[in-house]
């Protein structure tokens, strides 16, 4: 039963200094900090539970998202929980529809993240008043309670409310065998940590041959600086991996179409499975192009980490642009709006592999992903989901990785939460960490 109303929401600032190890670097982000916006919501519930969310950001970029997470929160203090969850629709719709701040969005950048944010604090504490984790949150629910927590304003010419009501009500059944399945074996996940693009070759060894021992088959490696480096690192990657297993390549925005198609070709040798965000994530007719140009190569093209919201998933899904649908659960307006997204991709079958890539998200989209092969997709066939081995220690509920699968969390809620330990002395700038470097000459 939920219960409760919002007596305050805060935001912390937390940054980790991953940039010091080349942690999370790629051909646009040399120097990522994985820093989270990071908000913590209480009620006056006797039950003394709280909701934890966050989103996901790079150092400076945290400042102007945690001023639009303080702008949001008169739309969250002071509303009772059980009104919020039973119109989670319209509830969405005023965060994303306020008339000053929708000009600076609407539903994309800063004030997207903190919509993400506040939002994922109010379903970790949804779950946690239920006492399930998220996936099992949505799992239990039925297909009409699912559907109103979508805005399905902007969609309708690709997917009805109908359509969807009927891809759940199909989803429904083998359901229970789905479940038991995916908590005997978990879900199949794919790593990034062997080789950020700031890695050097030795270290790139190293990370691959642990990883093989540690049984991982699925890899991705960093590409779009300089084609003679990509040349020799995937050249090593594919030598170290052998021909069977998969190996993904990610440029992270870096090329122009006609030079995406060119270089990824360049690259076709080392057989991969699909190129990342070969050019603007806005450009869906680029995207498309560079899909049809590399499939007769068998490469197929994923994106979606840095995509605003479901109106682009829509167009890219409309316009053939993509192989690979990559939901990312502190980009887009929370578990709301990623349920639209994982529902056209169903429509469209084009199979969705998440992004992990950043503090915290590893945590959040398993939730995510396990819901959808239970209740809406119904396979595992061409998906995975993104795994980095990176700041886990930080967090409450870390995710669980076994035989290079995720395994279903248990804990109540999102696996939002933080330690407090770690939110103490990671803070921007005062924390003790960011104290110390600060002072260094
Ligand atoms: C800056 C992030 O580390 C980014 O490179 C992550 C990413 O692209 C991915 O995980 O995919
Ligand atoms: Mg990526």
């Amino acid at each position: 039963m939920v219960r409760g109303r919002i007596t305050g929401l805060a935001v912390s600032d937390v940054r980790f200094p991953t940039s010091l190890g080349h942690h999370g670097s790629d051909a646009m982000h040399p120097d990522p900090d994985y820093s989270a916006a990071y908000v913590v919501i209480e009620t006056d519930a006797r039950d003394g539970l709280k909701g934890y969310g966050l989103t996901f950001t790079l150092g400076k970029g945290t400042e102007v998202v945690v001023c639009a997470v303080n702008a949001l929160s008169i739309h969250v203090v002071n509303k009772d929980l059980e009104e919020i969850v039973s119109d989670f629709r319209g509830f969405y719709r005023q965060l994303t529809s306020d008339g000053q701040l929708r000009w600076i969005g609407p539903e994309k950048g800063a004030v997207h993240l903190a919509t993400a944010a506040v939002l994922n604090a109010v379903w970790d504490l949804w779950a946690k008043q239920e006492g399930k984790p998220l996936w099992k949150l949505l799992v239990d629910m039925d297909p009409k309670q699912l559907l109103s927590c979508i805005d399905f304003r902007y969609i309708t010419d690709a997917l009805t409310e109908e359509e969807a009501h009927e891809i759940l009500q199909n989803g429904l059944l083998g359901k229970t065998e789905r479940e038991e399945q995916v908590l005997k074996h978990g879900y199949p996940a794919y790593t990034t940590s062997c080789a950020w693009l700031g890695y050097p070759d030795q270290q790139l060894k190293q990370l691959c041959t642990d990883a093989l021992k540690d049984g991982w088959t699925r890899f991705k490696v960093k590409v779009g600086a300089d084609l003679q480096d990509d040349i020799r690192r995937c050249r090593l990657f594919r030598e170290m991996i052998g021909p069977d297993k998969t190996l993904m390549l990610d440029a992270n925005q870096r090329w122009e179409v006609k030079e995406a198609i060119e270089w990824v070709t360049k690259l076709a040798e080392f057989k991969p499975l699909w190129i990342e965000e070969p050019t603007s994530p806005d450009d869906i007719l680029g995207h498309a192009a560079i899909s049809k140009a590399l499939a007769p190569l068998g490469i197929g093209v994923a994106t979606g980490e840095q995509c605003h919201n479901r109106v682009i998933f829509k167009q890219l899904l409309q316009a053939k642009a993509l192989s690979y649908l990559q939901i990312d659960s502190c980009r887009l307006g929370s578990v709301n709006e990623n349920l639209s997204v994982l529902l056209m991709a169903k429509k469209f079958q084009i199979p969705v592999c998440p992004h992990a890539g950043g503090v915290g998200l590893c945590e959040l989209v398993q939730h995510l992903i396990i819901f959808d092969y239970i209740s809406v997709s119904g396979s595992l066939e061409n998906r995975m989901c993104e795994y980095v081995d990176h700041l886990h220690e930080h967090f409450k509920y870390p995710v669980v990785i076994q035989k290079a699968s995720y395994v279903p969390p248990q804990d109540a809620g999102y696996s939002t939460e933080m330690k407090e330990d770690s939110v103490r002395k990671f803070q921007f700038p005062q924390g003790e960490i960011w104290q110390k470097l600060l002072s260094k000459p």
